[in-house]
């Protein structure tokens, strides 16, 4: 059986995290675009965010990531990712999960790690400002919305799985 999921939702909503678990049970490939964008530019999203600017980023990302929602399995997007209209349109027809965290618990998973550049400085307030401008574009992509907070990585995938089981 070919699975093909794509997990979207904020910093620190766990996408991958989940991502690869519930590839893992699904017994199907996982794709960070994340991982995949710093394969390719043989850089950190943090050091493109830096010399190029995000820019460029969201040009290379919204690329990737059309592209990659043709590949099979599991596909943890960007947390920007929606911001594209034309990612937006591509995940039409695609098999799309929002993780949902609120802003303070995200605050506290990632805590101030610099691996996010949009995090930098006040990570709770970044998020907050992040998760009022996108909540509405998440809502718009995905057909099931899971909340994580305060429930663990395996059962968030236990709770995707039983989501895919009822369709
Ligand atoms: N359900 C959860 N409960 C507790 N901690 C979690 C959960 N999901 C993820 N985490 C932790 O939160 C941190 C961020 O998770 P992760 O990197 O998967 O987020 P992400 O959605 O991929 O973020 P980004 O958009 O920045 O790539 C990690 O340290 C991870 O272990
Ligand atoms: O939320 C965002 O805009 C981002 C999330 C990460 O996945 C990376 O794509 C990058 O740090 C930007
Ligand atoms: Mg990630």
């Amino acid at each position: 059986m070919t699975v093909d999921v794509v997990l979207v939702g904020a910093p620190g909503s766990g996408k991958s995290t989940i991502g690869p678990l519930l590839a893992q049970r699904l017994d199907v490939p996982f794709t960070d675009v994340d991982s995949v964008i710093e394969e390719r530019v043989g850089r950190s999203v943090a050091e493109i965010f830096a010399d190029d600017g995000e820019a460029v980023f969201r040009a290379f990302e919204e690329a990737t990531t059309i592209e990659l929602l043709d590949s099979p399995g599991v596909l943890a997007l960007g947390g920007g990712a929606v911001l594209s209209a034309a990612t937006r349109s591509a995940l039409r027809g695609h098999y799309v999960v929002w993780l949902q965290v609120e802003a303070a618990e995200a605050a506290s998973r990632v805590g101030l790690n610099t691996a996010r550049p949009l995090l930098l400085g006040n990570v709770r307030g970044r998020l907050i400002t992040l998760l009022a401008q996108r909540k509405p574009l998440y809502a718009e992509v995905a057909q099931h919305q899971i909340a994580t907070d305060d429930v663990p990585p395996e059962v968030v995938v236990d709770l995707v799985v039983e989501r895919l089981g009822e369709d």
